[in-house]
């Protein structure tokens, strides 16, 4: 006899509605609408605005963005795998490791103007090891942070997720070193029983002048 199944607990559906979403909407991962909840709460990808993805296979967050920023906008998406390249003129992708030594250089090869928003989904490959996968994860959210200051405008956007843990309000205290405000959003594409999170830092505060030299 085939019927459906009891429904006991809350079973693991890899294939559930995001995904069937995804697939049907034609976009390349599910996660994309966890950005678009994002950019629904918060204007940081407007028309003509540059915007930085970090961890941007398979390119879920490029499709939203490309759309977001329009023709007359800048999507530079990079990843350790390679992203399928994009039609769009306006979006370009590169493959590249953000914790290399070269990393920055490379970064400003393919586009050297500011950025209105940086964003990271980067994720660790998980070890199953708490500690191990929420470090890997502040490390990664780290350096996304460190580009975004280093790159962006004043008055810009950050948006990344990490896995909450330990560290996590020490980098939330960071974010808000260097943004106006800082808020900490998960969203509803989000895995039930999953520790991340998406911090996001609205308006990036003005470099601090350099103290004159006596
Ligand atoms: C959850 S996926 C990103 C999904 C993407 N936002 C999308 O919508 O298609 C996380 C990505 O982080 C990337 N990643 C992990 N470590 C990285 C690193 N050191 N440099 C660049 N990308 C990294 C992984 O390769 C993986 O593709």
């Amino acid at each position: 006899m085939v019927g459906t199944p009891p429904v006991m607990g809350k079973p693991y559906r890899p294939k559930d509605h995001y995904f069937q979403k995804a697939k049907q909407e034609g976009l390349r991962a599910r996660s994309a609408f966890k950005l678009d909840e994002i950019l629904k709460r918060f204007p940081i990808a407007k028309k003509g605005g540059a915007v930085l993805d970090l961890g941007a296979a398979p390119g879920g967050f490029l499709q939203i963005l490309a759309d977001s920023v329009g023709t007359s906008g800048r999507v530079i998406g990079v990843d350790i795998v390679a992203i399928r390249p994009f039609t769009q003129k306006h979006v370009s992708t590169a493959v590249l490791d953000v914790l290399a030594d070269d990393f920055d250089a490379k970064l400003l090869a393919m586009y050297d103007g500011p950025f209105d928003a940086v964003i990271s989904d980067m994720a660790p490959k998980t070890s199953g090891i708490k500690a191990t996968d929420e470090a890997r994860s502040l490390r990664l959210a780290g350096k996304a942070l460190e580009v975004a200051v280093a790159r962006s405008r004043p008055g810009s956007s950050f948006v990344a997720k990490l896995f909450m843990g330990g560290d996590f309000e020490e980098f939330r205290a960071q974010v808000r070193s260097h943004y106006e405000e800082v808020k900490v959003v998960r969203p509803e594409a989000t895995r039930g029983a999953s520790m991340e999170v998406y911090l996001v830092g609205l308006r990036l505060k003005a470099a601090a002048p350099a103290s004159a030299t006596p």
